[in-house]
């Protein structure tokens, strides 16, 4: 089949070039001209495991290529996929100007019958909105099609050649026939339903998943105070099938550029029909005071002054094997050290590029190792599970920092690995791992 992929964000790339390696020929178009170059040059604007690759075989075999010409592209498919973002307003409601701008200019492209598909997470009501849109722009005959993603960055190639479901949400039967041909060979889990249903699923299937993570964040929390271990109870409670053990990883929340957005967005849906999700409500603002679990820690550990203290960051990331900062933990977590005087030195084997055009320089030392960053520090936070820090040698690290407090904000270490040393530890909801925290704060600190 001929498809054009409209963006060429995380979703719009990995899912263009992975058409194409099923053997579709694909166009993917961007508005911007850097990234448009860049792909035509070999490149890939974001780090993602295996894409590069995927991207160069697919385009040496004349099935995919980059265009800034939305026009010349959309001519040539017989399915358009729109997959531009759709950021929070300051409301916190999906704003849809990318999409309605993208839904006018494939409607002055249109040159005869296509399926024109929404991959990016909208609000119920949207594919309406945009097959009105288009209809308003052209006479030209189109059926619209629902097709939410549930890739997960770092693990994207893999999750869309291998997804666990595909959801398709169409009004037409010919139309939904055509794109579960196009998915037949990933999976038998394809759902076909109806439009409004397949959108309102997106938001559901990433609002649960935020809430275990709440949910297990929660307990382990209650964990520290009675004394459990909150990762031995999630093991527990995840060999129950009707549970299962995956998002119940307790840390410093949830970040990214879906989970917060889309449980805001779906506040607001909600809202926006006299319904409020009290529960959702309550998974976010969980969300955002455990972040700052991390900072309360180093407030007891220095008595509440940060001033003029040296904390290390390892971990920019909101989450490993992704450059992508965006509602990352340590945005917030950065500017409080920052702002209560602390001089923050960050490392990221990926992501310091990105934070720091996010971030601005705001008194941060970027450090080009993780040893370097640890170096003289007072305390080191670690924010992100990239395996680099999951395999660091704890007695070097120790020997490095001028205190050696470790606050692990994704619970990596085990007691085993902290055996030889003498780190005052802190993780979340490991209580026996904490133990003797505050004498050996007093010993070290009078
Ligand atoms: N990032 C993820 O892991 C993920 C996973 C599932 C779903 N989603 C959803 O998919 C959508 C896209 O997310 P993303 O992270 O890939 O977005 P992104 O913001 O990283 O990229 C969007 C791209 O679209 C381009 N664009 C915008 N308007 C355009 C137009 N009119 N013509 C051509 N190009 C245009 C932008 O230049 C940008 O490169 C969002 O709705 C998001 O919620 C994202
Ligand atoms: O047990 C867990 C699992 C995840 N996280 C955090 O949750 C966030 C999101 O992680 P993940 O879901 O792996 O990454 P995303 O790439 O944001 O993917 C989510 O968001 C995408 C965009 O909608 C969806 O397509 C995916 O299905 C959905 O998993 C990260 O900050 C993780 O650190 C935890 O704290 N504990």
């Amino acid at each position: 089949m001929n498809i054009t992929v409209i963006g060429t964000g995380y979703v719009g790339l990995v899912s263009g070039i992975c058409y194409a390696e099923l053997g579709n020929r694909v166009i993917c178009v961007d508005k911007d001209l850097a990234k448009v170059a860049t792909l035509q040059n070999g490149g890939i604007p974001i780090y993602e495991p295996g894409l590069q690759e995927l991207s160069a075989k697919n385009t040496a075999a004349g099935r995919l290529s980059y265009t800034s010409d939305l026009r010349e592209a959309v001519e040539q498919a017989d399915i358009v996929i729109i997959a531009v973002g759709t950021p929070s307003l300051p409301n916190g409601e999906a704003n849809l100007a990318y999409i309605d701008q993208a839904a006018i200019e494939i409607a002055q492209a249109m040159n005869g019958y296509k399926i024109i598909a929404v991959k990016s997470t909208v609000p119920v009501g949207t594919n309406e909105r945009v097959a009105k849109l288009i209809r308003s722009w052209t006479a030209e005959q189109f059926h619209s099609i629902s097709l939410p993603e549930f890739l997960r960055e770092g693990s994207a190639v893999q999750d869309t050649l291998h997804p666990d479901r595909v959801v398709i949400g169409a009004d037409s039967e010919t139309a939904a026939e055509t794109i579960v041909r196009l998915h037949r060979s990933l999976t038998d889990q394809i759902v076909v339903t109806d439009i409004r249903s397949a959108e309102m699923l997106k938001y559901a299937s990433n609002a649960f998943l935020a809430t275990k993570i709440s949910f297990i964040n929660e307990i382990a929390n209650i964990c520290e105070k009675v004394g459990a271990d909150v990762t031995r109870v999630a093991e527990g409670m995840g060999y129950d099938k009707r549970i299962g053990h995956a998002f119940l990883k307790a840390g410093i929340g949830y970040g990214g550029s879906c989970f917060p957005k889309d449980t805001r967005a779906l506040i607001q849906i909600a809202g926006n029909v006299d319904y409020e999700f009290k529960l959702l409500r309550a998974v976010v603002e969980v969300n955002q005071d455990q972040r700052m679990n991390v900072i309360r820690k180093l407030e007891s550990i220095f008595d509440g002054e940060l001033q003029g203290k040296t904390i290390a960051v390892w971990g920019l990331a909101f989450k490993p094997n992704t450059d992508d900062v965006r509602e990352s933990p340590a945005h917030e977590i950065i500017q409080y050290l920052t702002q209560s005087g602390a001089h923050v030195k960050a490392y990221d084997p990926i992501a310091t590029r990105n934070f720091r055009s996010m971030y601005g320089e705001n008194g941060v030392m970027w450090c080009d190792d993780a040893l370097q960053a640890a170096t003289g520090a007072d305390a080191l936070c670690l924010l992100t599970e990239w395996d680099e820090f999951v395999r660091a040698d704890l007695v070097e690290l120790q020997s490095l920092l001028r205190k050696p407090i470790l606050i692990d904000g994704r619970n990596v270490f085990k007691e085993a690995d902290l055996a030889e040393t003498k780190f005052i530890y802190y993780s979340i909801g490991r209580p026996r791992l904490n133990q003797g925290i505050k004498e050996e704060i007093s010993a070290l600190y009078g």
